[in-house]
């Protein structure tokens, strides 16, 4: 568990100094992928930093694991220091070496050899997908394949948290996904707790469990990432959620209209039919979409809704779990359903 109170962290700036951060605390559980999110400048990479000990707050308190960092010094630190791996392209690939020996280079450094350094690196070879590249140089792969490389190298001494700073960054799209997998099998595998910082959405959606939305050096918003798409006004929502671009005219034309937000299999296949044959309603879908954030389906759909219990049909379908913001026609207030 990585606890962050009350951080706060200025640069000096022309004038007066830039606040990169103000006042963030948040809670990173052992063993999740978080991801901090937000524009360019939002204080994505000095949170990293921050967390990974090369710089000092000017306030407030980072524990890990319950163990207060600020007093740590001299072998403490450094002890600490390697409990938390980064990955932020200020490292590059030793160039002359194999894909194996980059890998084994931190454990060199250790004094890890023999057996046991033999199979930790084959260990997070495998967990990158790289065993059949143990022998090529890095200059012989992908820039997507270098990176999760970079990642194998992060993991090899057996990291208790990994900072991922814009983890694909410079990477092609058709190969994020495959760095992404191998964090997400650092999560999973290795109970390694997974902290990345990005700005894309797409990242987000694809492995995140919780997030954090930063701005301007402020947490604006934090939480799981299935709670907060259905949290009215989330910025996580707007920004992962399918649009919906139903015209107003087209919306008009029935009795009722709401956007609907749908998480999981049952309720994205099943409770939109079974609301308007229960209420002998008329139901459509016109608008939204189908996503997936990480495994799980979740849908936005604006839903017209035509007959006499149109209002009941909503209100059904809003008490079993999906998040139903009125557009059109009365709100109801207090209906029971049938
Ligand atoms: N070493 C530094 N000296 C001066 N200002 C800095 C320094 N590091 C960061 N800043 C400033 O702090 C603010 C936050 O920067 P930071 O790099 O943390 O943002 P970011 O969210 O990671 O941005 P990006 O997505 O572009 O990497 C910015 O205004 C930046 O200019």
């Amino acid at each position: 568990m990585i606890t962050l109170e009350n951080l706060t962290k200025s640069f000096p700036g022309k004038g007066s100094p830039v606040l990169a951060l103000r006042d963030v605390s948040l809670e990173i559980g052992a063993g999740s992928l978080y991801g901090v999110v937000g524009p360019a400048g939002a204080g994505k990479s000095t949170l990293a930093k921050v967390v990974a000990l090369q710089e000092k707050p000017d306030r407030g308190t980072i524990r890990l694991d319950g163990l207060n960092t600020a007093g740590l010094d001299g072998r403490r630190l450094r002890e600490v220091r390697r409990q938390v791996a980064v990955l932020d392209g200020s490292s590059p690939l030793n160039a002359e070496r194999t894909v194996a020996g980059n890998v084994a280079a931190p454990l060199e450094q250790l004094g890890v050899d023999g057996p046991q350094r033999r199979s930790r690196v084959g260990r997070v070879l495998d967990l990158a997908g790289l065993t059949q590249r143990a022998t090529q140089q890095p200059g012989e792969l992908t820039e997507g394949q270098r990176r999760r490389l970079a990642v194998a190298r992060a993991l090899a001494t057996g990291p208790a948290v990994l900072l991922a700073d814009d983890p694909t960054a410079g990477v092609a799209s058709e190969e994020s996904g495959s760095v992404l997998t191998v964090l997400d099998r650092a999560r999973a595998e290795l109970g390694v707790t997974v902290l990345l910082t990005t700005q894309d959405g797409a990242v987000v959606r694809r492995v995140c469990d919780q997030v954090a939305v930063l701005d301007s050096g402020r947490v604006v918003e934090h939480g799981s990432l299935l709670d907060l798409l259905a949290a009215p006004g989330s910025r996580v929502a707007e920004t992962l959620l399918p649009v919906i671009d139903t015209p107003p005219a087209q919306t008009a034309t029935y009795d009722r209209a709401a956007d609907v937000v749908l998480v999981g299999f049952a309720a994205v296949g099943a409770l939109l039919p079974e609301a308007a044959s229960r209420f002998e309603v008329e139901l459509a879908t016109i608008g939204g979409g189908l996503t997936r954030i990480g495994d799980t389906p979740v849908a936005r759909f604006r839903v017209g809704v035509r007959g006499a219990r149109s209002d009941h049909a909503l209100a059904w379908i809003a008490e079993h779990g999906a998040h139903v913001t009125h557009l059109t026609g009365a709100t109801p207030k207090r209906l029971v359903a049938a």
